[in-house]
């Protein structure tokens, strides 16, 4: 489906957004559940993601597919190497067959896994036959992606004697390792992270336990673009969210302080506003913490006529598609002057008007289509397979056009 988005004669009204639960804690507590069925779950995740993990871990096939979801992939090939008497092919879109997974699966043999390439070495499928694992001790790098590390957080509780990780190079998107920890205890898990050492103790039974999902930040994000566009005074709520968040993209209401919108937190909920017009002498932000809002950010920049630099961006590159090379394509487009490394992306200032008649291909990644839409505000476009919008965010559209209902 392609969406034709004209926003220019339109004002977003005071409206109340709920969100559905955050697809990160969601796919985590989803695993977790497995191991521990008295843990009860509220306001999970409706994305395509979360759906794929859920049907994953109900399957009695013999070949799973997840489609897209790299978390599912990452989570699901660790579930498995530790699920005794299963013998699964575990695979994903053609997309997913060529993110790489080797760090994970070394580290799973490391520890005794027993995990087959079917094709290409160091990429999905994965054939595994799930076994006992009594080791306790494991190497990993750490700079390639956190999701190879919090799979192995995730099952290290249910092994023997738990799990000793050593911490090579330096971590990226260090809050979603730091998210899985404190989910683990949460359910009264034992974990310590220091230095480059993460331990988790070992634990079979947890007490009953019900954790209310916090809604996705990654989903705000959109919305904070939304009003960073808008004129002074707009006003949106978004819920459920809380200040104090395991999630790091929540670093959104500082970072959009720059572009004029200011976050008041109520109990439940938080409210963006647009208070004032953007800084426009943004230093440089590096978002190796929270790459997920990087093409947010930059098309908010890019839509309010400011020069941005953005570092810390090397993982973008394995992510749904290459977002470096997408977002550099789908902005010049438009007429903005870009350039990019294998690491950062830098967007000068233009205050040439912007193409009209544009059409902006998402490369199956739900991110492109959603960064770009709130851009309807200042030029209108269409945006190609906007149906893309499901693998995190399933109401996305609803909700957008909720904004300028009267
Ligand atoms: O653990 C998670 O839930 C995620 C970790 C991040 O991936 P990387 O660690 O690969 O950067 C993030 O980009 C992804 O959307 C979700
Ligand atoms: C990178 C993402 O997801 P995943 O790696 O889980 O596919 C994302 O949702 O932006």
């Amino acid at each position: 489906m392609d969406l034709f988005l004209d926003y220019t004669d339109k004002q977003i009204i005071e409206s109340n957004i709920r969100i559905s639960g955050s697809k990160s804690e969601s796919n985590r507590l989803l695993i977790l559940q497995q191991f521990y069925p008295n843990l009860r779950l509220e306001n999970i995740s409706d994305s395509d993601d979360s759906v794929h993990l859920t049907n994953a871990l109900q399957s009695n096939k013999k070949v799973i597919n997840i489609g897209h979801a790299g978390t599912a992939m990452r989570f699901l090939t660790a579930f498995f190497a530790v699920s005794k008497d299963k013998e699964v092919v575990l695979t994903g879109s053609e997309r997913m067959q060529n993110r790489p997974i080797k760090i994970l699966v070394d580290a799973l043999k490391m520890l005794g896994a027993d995990i087959q390439y079917v094709d290409k070495e160091g990429y999905p499928p994965l054939k595994i036959k799930g076994k006992e694992i009594t080791n306790h001790k494991v190497s990993i790098n750490g700079n390639v992606s956190s999701q190879y590390i919090s799979a192995l957080v995730l099952i290290a509780p249910s092994l023997e004697y738990g799990l000793e990780i050593e911490l090579l190079e330096k971590i990226t998107s260090r809050p979603y390792l730091e998210m899985t920890l404190n989910l683990l205890n949460q359910l009264g898990i034992e974990t310590s992270w220091e230095k480059n050492i993460i331990k988790i103790k070992p634990q079979k039974t947890i007490l009953d336990k019900t954790i209310i999902v916090e809604s996705d930040w990654s989903s705000a994000s959109y919305f904070y673009s939304l009003v960073a566009l808008s004129e002074i005074g707009k006003t949106l709520t978004l819920s459920s969210y809380n200040k104090k968040s395991l999630q790091g993209d929540s670093c959104l209401a500082y970072i959009y302080q720059n572009f004029g919108v200011v976050t008041q937190y109520q109990e439940n909920s938080i409210t963006l506003t647009k208070v004032n017009s953007a800084n426009a002498d943004l230093e440089t932000l590096n978002l190796i913490n929270a790459p997920d809002i990087a093409q947010t950010i930059a098309v908010t920049c890019f839509g309010l006529g400011i020069p941005c630099d953005l570092t810390g961006l090397h993982t973008l590159k394995i992510k749904e598609t290459d977002r470096l090379v997408a977002l550099l394509n789908e902005l010049e487009k438009f007429g903005a002057n870009v350039e990019i490394s294998d690491r950062s992306l830098h967007l000068k200032t233009s205050t040439a008007k912007m193409n009209k008649n544009v059409i902006v291909k998402t490369y199956n990644d739900h991110r492109m289509a959603m960064a770009f839409a709130p851009l309807a505000l200042k030029i209108p476009f269409t945006i190609e397979n906007a149906d893309v919008v499901t693998k995190s965010y399933v109401r996305f559209w609803e909700d957008l056009d909720y904004c300028f209902l009267k």
